[in-house]
């Protein structure tokens, strides 16, 4: 294997989207950033969805090929777009891949009130994420053609069963697949057809090794691959052994690109977010910015604030809790339904407790990196609360910007609780009055306290960077290739 392999990138959403002006925008979410972060690491070229249909346009306008591309907050990528067809990509983006993957890893699938599987889903998955996942293992053959000991990198949900389809056109290939999701224990598969299961898992052992976010998630993985699958598994090492193959399952926490987060905060259209923060504030300010997903857990959080507020009269006109949320997925109906709810909980509570002066919650459905940022740096307390979240890197850039000494509380069922939980307020996401209680906590902490766990979390967020990931992902891709050349 060469020095550095030549890297190819696969996911679903990628660095850019295209606007109906023509204007370039980041791609949003967590993947986008840590892919980011790797691609500026790496020589890499990044195969990706066309996901509007300004993207359609601009993937016909190069012919499916890799072009150059400047993205708006700095760096450039090598991109190939890949146009599906459209109801195709449908299917396979609102109906398998958010929600019924999307709930199965985040505990969201209602079981008292589940859709029933019917053809609808089976067709879905054969004619939607079946289609869009060999559209986009047929760009990466593409790729990848002449190419001596290739080295592509899968990322998420949206492509399970690529691999087995790059597989079986390129038998040499090392493939190496990061699920940045929570992957939940057995009984949340069983929702699934078993023929669906079935594809879901052999397509993901035709990789070579599968990286998550946490121990937790590569134990539950080596545990559904042995009660529901029956494959052969060796939990102390880390293997699976399936059809005369070794997968290695393994875990990368992801940290963030900090040295990039702090030149956002040191852009000029942050100063200038920061001014109108700085001249709204109130004695006291609670943050949360996130996609407004129901893995997210925004209600609840609403909820605790609105019991704090009951309970804590004496914070009345003094703080303002802002909610930096951004609209996502809005066409899975589950998701529009969420953000009416929402809307009509930030009504109620401003009803209950606000004044003519003052809006006890100050809600921002936008996405808006430079306003976030701008929000990050002056936050007392930082709400993520989410339900399950595979690594949450809000709860790394708050931190690592805010000049404060915030305090974060951070729920125990994100990736990132693994790494930041001794130094934040934990909390059970479904437990209301704790959450209540982890406000107060948090607001009348004393400045010691607040200053020693603030330098905790920094020093975390700053002890790695996407570099490193990357490195030790490679040193295992090395090492397993190493392995199979001297095993044949
Ligand atoms: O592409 P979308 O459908 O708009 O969704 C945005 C992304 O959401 C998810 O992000 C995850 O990745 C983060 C980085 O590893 C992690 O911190 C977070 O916990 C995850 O939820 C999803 O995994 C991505 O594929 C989406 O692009």
């Amino acid at each position: 294997m060469s020095e550095q392999p030549p890297l190819v990138l696969v996911s679903n959403r990628g660095p850019v989207t295209y606007q109906e002006d023509g204007s370039v925008k980041r791609g949003t979410g967590g993947l986008v950033t840590a892919l980011t972060g790797l691609a500026s690491h790496r020589d890499a070229i990044w195969i990706a969805s066309a996901m509007t249909e300004q993207d359609v346009e601009v993937a016909r306008e190069h012919d499916g090929k890799p072009f150059e591309v400047e993205a708006p907050e700095g760096g450039s990528f090598r991109v190939k777009f890949i146009e599906s067809d459209a109801e195709a990509y449908d299917r396979f983006y609102n109906i398998i891949a958010n929600p019924m993957l999307w709930f199965i890893q985040h505990y969201l699938w209602d079981l008292s009130n589940a859709p029933d599987i019917r053809r609808h889903e089976v067709e879905a998955f054969d004619q939607g994420y079946q289609v869009v996942n060999q559209d986009l293992a047929q760009a990466v053959i593409d790729e990848i053609d002449g190419q001596e000991e290739p080295v592509v990198m899968v990322h998420d949900y949206h492509f399970y069963t690529l691999p087995g389809m790059v597989r079986e056109a390129r038998p040499d290939v090392f493939l190496h697949h990061f699920v940045h999701i929570p992957w939940t224990q057995p009984d949340a598969w069983r929702v699934l057809p078993n023929a669906i299961r079935e594809q879901i898992y052999t397509g993901l052992l035709a990789n070579d090794i599968i990286g998550f976010h946490t121990k937790s998630y590569q134990r539950n993985f080596l545990q559904c691959c042995r009660d529901l699958m029956d494959f052969e598994v060796n939990f102390e090492d880390g293997v699976v052994v399936h059809d005369g193959r070794e997968t290695w399952v393994r875990s990368y926490p992801l940290p963030i690109d900090y040295e990039a987060t702090r030149n956002v905060a040191r852009r000029p259209r942050v100063r200038e977010y920061e001014e109108r923060v700085l001249k709204r504030r109130r004695e006291y300010a609670i943050l949360r910015v996130d996609r407004a997903d129901l893995s997210k857990n925004v209600l609840r959080g609403f909820t605790a604030f609105d019991i704090f507020l009951e309970q804590h009269p004496e914070f009345a006109e003094r703080i303002t809790f802002t909610a930096q949320l951004m609209p996502s997925r809005t066409d899975v109906p589950e998701y529009a339904e969420y953000l009416e709810k929402i809307e009509a909980l930030v009504a109620v509570v401003n009803h209950r407790h606000g004044t003519p002066d003052w809006m006890p919650i100050d809600l921002k459905l936008r996405d808006d990196l430079d306003e976030a940022v701008a929000s990050y740096k002056h936050y007392d307390v930082m709400m993520v609360n989410a339900m399950f979240d595979g690594m949450n890197l809000v709860a790394k850039e708050g931190p690592l910007v805010n000049e404060r000494h915030g305090v974060s509380i951070l729920s125990e069922n994100t990736g990132a609780h693994e790494e930041l939980g001794e130094f934040a307020i934990s909390v059970n996401p479904f437990d209301v009055q704790e959450l209540a209680d982890a406000i107060h906590s948090a607001l009348v902490m004393s400045p010691e306290a607040r200053e020693r766990r603030a330098r905790g979390l920094k020093e975390i967020v700053t002890s790695r960077d996407p570099g490193d990931w990357i490195d030790e992902q490679i040193a295992d891709i090395r090492a397993k290739a190493a392995g199979s050349r001297a095993a044949s």
